[in-house]
């Protein structure tokens, strides 16, 4: 990052506003910010996590160099004697998807969230010394989103006091779980409970997987690797599993607060979508602003392609998103902890609605993260296409998003439930409470009218906040009334399910948009930087409205003229932001490490690193290719006749 050379210190120098400063609104804190500064420059430092090789090495190879990282990764972690949130911070900077994702991420939390105190005292002293792997095993080859149909039995057997878990079938293999292929010890395992010859539903056990002393699985065990997977390197560094046991088990977890877990892993989901959409953003805007073409006069320089407003009405709202993300991802943390305190003093009432919540966001998040890494890819041009931009890997590993912990339009759906049981209790004594509580305006955003006159009326953030509650709230109230036609409510979800789903996607832009307007009241300090957020907050608006216009007309929400005049607004919002689009990505404060990318190098010297890059590749090792002698010789001499191929 400190480098001599600087090709882009002329975009920094326009910046109109204090960057220091936005490192902290963006890491969340001054105590957040130095201690990532502080851990990504160790991990950026160290050559044993170098990265710049995954696309190019073979499965098992690079499968062995993830287990080194880990390893590695640990011995940093006990030798530095670092605390739990750096050592969470290290793995983030490692930046490499392993076993100890799924261990740190759901075997742990499934542990602490489910477990009694007493299954806790157990397991979580030996997970948290790493003396034990675990994964989470739920999904099956036949079944994931519809966990009901899951087919693995637990039945328990009262003479020896053990649950003996069973695969019946081929489709009740466990398939997916990360870790659970090659690395995990331990499992918490989803089987259907049988007690006494009764069903008792889904319920979560720990599970030995492999002996703790040579590694090979139990008695009664298959384990296996499911196989490569999407992208070069990308997530074929994580071992997912295949598992089909019949072993006897002494371990009972009881069905409780499955529910808090869900909330805290989504939210994490979400803050790793600001992540992954931020390293996109940061790679295309920086390239954006030293790739040049066309327009040059006189023989003088050619345009920097950021400047073509069709770039930034593709770039800017995606760097306008990576911030809401992270601010609703905030929020999320918040709402986790309030949560986690209601379960603690058994007070469940704001539980559906923050599960129908994280669900959403879960969703909306990844939805547009996937989509987003490869509009970056585009506005990198060819070059983007390249392992070398980072852009093809970050896209290859970060789509399943869009699938793991619930399938984006599962969750969808599961959202518009939750909606339309919120419109028809409207007018009871049930109040809709949190990110709902909006609907409890129903009369007035039925009817109310926006006010907008001209382009400057939509920097409002009470027209902004009112048109998309108006718009969320019609199309709910819509959809609702379509519902009750339908003898049997279950046909007409099913029927109008693409309606329902647009409804859900309206309300979870809303929470994204109302959660940056409170973010924005807050008191934020810095010269220009509350301007700056001010900026990206109606763009990520604006933008919403003109890409769902014909939600907003259809309801009625807004009149096409008004509609046009918030398209001029957030033209005019692109040209304020164009001087501060660097140091706006800069405030990320991403390491060439973490990055990378040869494109979004920090100091956009990105030509001869590209050419010193190619030349690193294993097929520039000789200069005559291996098998020009079988194949090339033969066909160019017109002797492929006696060539033995
Ligand atoms: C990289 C990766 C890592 C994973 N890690 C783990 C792990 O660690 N542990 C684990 O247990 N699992 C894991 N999984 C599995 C994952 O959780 C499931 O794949 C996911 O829940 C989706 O379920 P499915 O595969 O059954 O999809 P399906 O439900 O079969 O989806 C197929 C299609 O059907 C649609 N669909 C399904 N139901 C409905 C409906 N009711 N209405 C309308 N459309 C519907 C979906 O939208 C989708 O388009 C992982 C998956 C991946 C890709």
């Amino acid at each position: 990052m400190d480098g001599v050379v600087d090709h882009l210190a002329d975009e920094r120098n326009k910046a109109q506003f204090d960057v220091e400063e936005m490192k902290i609104v963006w890491a969340g804190s001054r105590h957040v910010f130095e201690l990532s500064d502080r851990i990504a420059r160790l991990v950026a430092s160290d050559p044993v996590f170098r990265k710049d090789n995954r696309a190019t090495l073979s499965r098992k190879d690079l499968f062995k160099n993830t287990l080194r990282k880990a390893a590695h990764a640990w011995k940093r972690i006990i030798e530095l004697r670092l605390s739990e949130e750096e050592a969470s911070k290290l793995r983030f900077y490692v930046d490499e998807a392993a076993f100890t994702d799924l261990h740190w991420g759901m075997f742990v939390p499934a542990i602490k969230g489910q477990a009694t105190e007493e299954q806790q005292q157990k397991w979580l002293p030996l997970a948290y010394k790493m003396q034990i792997i675990g994964c989470y095993a739920q999904t099956e080859l036949g079944h994931g989103s519809n966990v009901q149909g899951l087919e693995t039995t637990a039945t328990f057997d009262p003479q020896t006091d053990e649950f003996d878990i069973h695969s019946p079938t081929l489709t009740s293999s466990k398939w997916w779980p990360g870790g659970l292929g090659k690395v995990s010890t331990h499992a918490v395992v989803y089987a259907r409970l049988i007690t006494d010859g009764q069903e008792h539903g889904v319920h979560g056990f720990i599970v030995q997987l492999r002996s703790l002393d040579d590694h090979l699985p139990l008695p009664g065990i298959t384990i296996g690797d499911i196989g490569m997977k999407f992208g070069n390197g990308a997530y074929n560094t994580m071992d997912n599993g295949v598992t089909r046991n019949g072993k006897c088990v002494r371990s009972n977890v009881p069905r409780q607060l499955i529910y808090g877990t869900m909330v805290f892993v989504r939210q994490t989901i979400v803050s790793d979508a600001s992540c992954a959409l931020s390293r996109a953003v940061c790679i295309a805007t920086r390239y954006s602003a030293v790739r040049r073409q066309f327009g040059s006069q006189n023989g003088g320089v050619e345009t920097q392609v950021i400047d073509y407003k069709t770039q930034q009405n593709r770039l800017f709202p995606l760097l306008a998103a990576a911030y809401a993300f992270r601010f609703v991802g905030e929020w999320l943390k918040w709402l986790y902890t309030d949560v986690t305190q209601r379960l603690q003093a058994n007070d469940f009432s704001t539980l559906p609605e923050a599960h129908a919540c994280t669900a959403g966001l879960k969703s909306l998040t990844t939805t547009f993260t996937a989509d987003a890494i490869e509009e970056c890819r585009k506005l990198c041009g060819g070059h983007g296409y390249l392992c070398s931009s980072g852009l093809p890997e970050l896209f290859a590993v970060y789509v399943p998003a869009c699938t793991y912990e619930g399938d984006n339009v599962v969750l969808l759906l599961q959202v518009a439930r939750f909606l339309m049981k919120t419109v028809s209790q409207l007018g009871s004594e049930k109040k809709p409470v949190g990110t709902t509580a909006y609907m409890g305006r129903v009369e007035h955003l039925m009817q109310c009218r926006c006010s907008v006159q001209k382009a400057e009326d939509w920097l409002n953030p009470n027209t902004i906040l009112e048109a998309f509650e108006a718009r969320t709230a019609r199309m709910s109230v819509a959809v609702a009334q379509k519902l009750a036609q339908f003898a049997n409510p279950e046909e007409g979800f099913l029927e109008l399910s693409p309606n329902l789903v647009e409804a859900s996607v309206a309300h979870c832009q809303l929470i994204v948009v109302s959660k940056f307007i409170e973010k924005l009241q807050q008191d934020i300090p810095g010269k220009g930087v509350k301007e700056l957020l001010g900026m990206l907050c109606n763009i990520y608006a604006l933008n919403i409205l003109h890409k769902h216009l014909g939600d907003f007309l259809s309801t009625g929400s807004i009149t096409p003229k008004q509609g046009s005049l918030a398209n001029d607004q957030l033209r005019s919002l692109y040209s304020q932001v164009r001087p501060n689009a660097i140091a706006l990505v800069d405030a990320f404060n991403y390491t060439d490490h973490y990055l990378g990318s040869v494109l979004g190098r920090y100091d956009g010297n990105v030509y001869p690193k590209l050419y010193e890059e190619a030349w690193k590749d294993p097929l520039n090792d000789s200069v005559v290719p291996d098998g020009y002698h079988e194949y090339i010789r033969p066909l160019l001499k017109n002797q492929l006749r006696n060539a033995r191929l």
